[in-house]
């Protein structure tokens, strides 16, 4: 086994000393293949990414947006495994000790079997769990499992979780907090929500834990806006759009690199 521990909060700390913010990307594990998801990894990181979140494609993915709904499809047609995602991980960690969060719907997790699925993520290098379509009140086995054995499982609050909930979710979230900046799916919105100032202080006078956002940030631009209020930023659907300007092309690589650079760049 690894021992990774708190790999996701020495990053923030990191971050937060030298008066920076994390730059979080999201991509679907397996689109449009594996081989192309490690090369990915290794260009965000190289590119200034702090953290990666890989999406564990799911056929009935209620939380997502159109963009990462194709993003699951092109994997899942790739034949996609669970297995051979946890595989890909242990591959990856000769190359990079970037923090690693997978994102997975909770029957994913079932299926595979809680136990089985957090000693294996343990053991293979994953450093963090998101799993949308687990409330709070169902979360307490998965949790103590993640905290056994050093996996963070981070939860999510959005603009209209009551304040005394959000101190009861900050407290079971382990690594950062994930501040939904919209009700709704993922997917990029146009505008920088306005009411987004006043959710995320009242999401910090309840916790210390570094609140991350994301949900419709698509820009450099809007990164920068949200750095200035948030601990950190998380940018899916736009990543996964370059990805699909450039499917089939040697450019992919690179021009996803491209962009996760510029998105950190201002957010610097
Ligand atoms: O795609 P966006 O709008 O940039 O938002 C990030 C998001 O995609 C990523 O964190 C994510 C992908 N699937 C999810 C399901 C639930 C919560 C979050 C997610």
């Amino acid at each position: 086994m690894q021992n990774r521990k708190s790999a996701i909060g020495a990053t923030f700390q990191k971050l937060q000393q030298s008066g920076n913010k994390a730059l979080i990307t999201y991509i679907s594990a397996g689109d449009p293949d594996l081989n192309t998801t490690r090369k990915l990894v290794l260009s965000m990181a190289a590119n200034g990414v702090d953290i990666i979140e890989l999406g564990i494609p799911y056929s009935d993915p209620i939380a997502d947006g159109p963009v990462i709904q194709q993003a699951s499809l092109r994997a899942l047609q790739n034949g996609v495994s669970i297995e051979a995602i946890f595989g890909l991980i242990a591959s990856l960690r000769q190359d990079t000790q970037i923090p690693l969060v997978l994102m997975a719907y909770y029957n994913s997790l079932l299926q595979y079997g809680i136990e089985k699925f957090i000693s294996t993520c343990a053991a293979v290098g994953v450093d963090g769990l998101i799993i949308p379509d687990l409330p709070l009140e169902e979360s307490e086995e998965l949790r103590q499992q993640g905290d056994a054995q050093g996996i963070n499982v981070i939860l999510l609050i959005a603009p209209t979780t009551p304040t005394e909930r959000i101190a009861r979710i900050a407290e079971a979230s382990r690594g950062f907090l994930y501040c939904v900046s919209v009700a709704g799916v993922t997917g990029a919105q146009s505008t920088v929500d306005s009411g987004l100032q006043k959710f995320l202080a009242r999401v910090r006078s309840q916790t210390e834990l570094p609140l991350a956002v994301g949900f419709g940030i698509s820009t450099p631009d809007q990164a920068a806006a949200i750095a200035v209020l948030a601990d950190g930023v998380i940018v899916g659907s736009a990543v996964i759009t370059v990805l699909e300007q450039y499917l089939g092309t040697e450019m992919l690589i690179s021009k996803v690199g491209e962009f996760a650079k510029s998105l950190k760049n201002a957010i610097r």
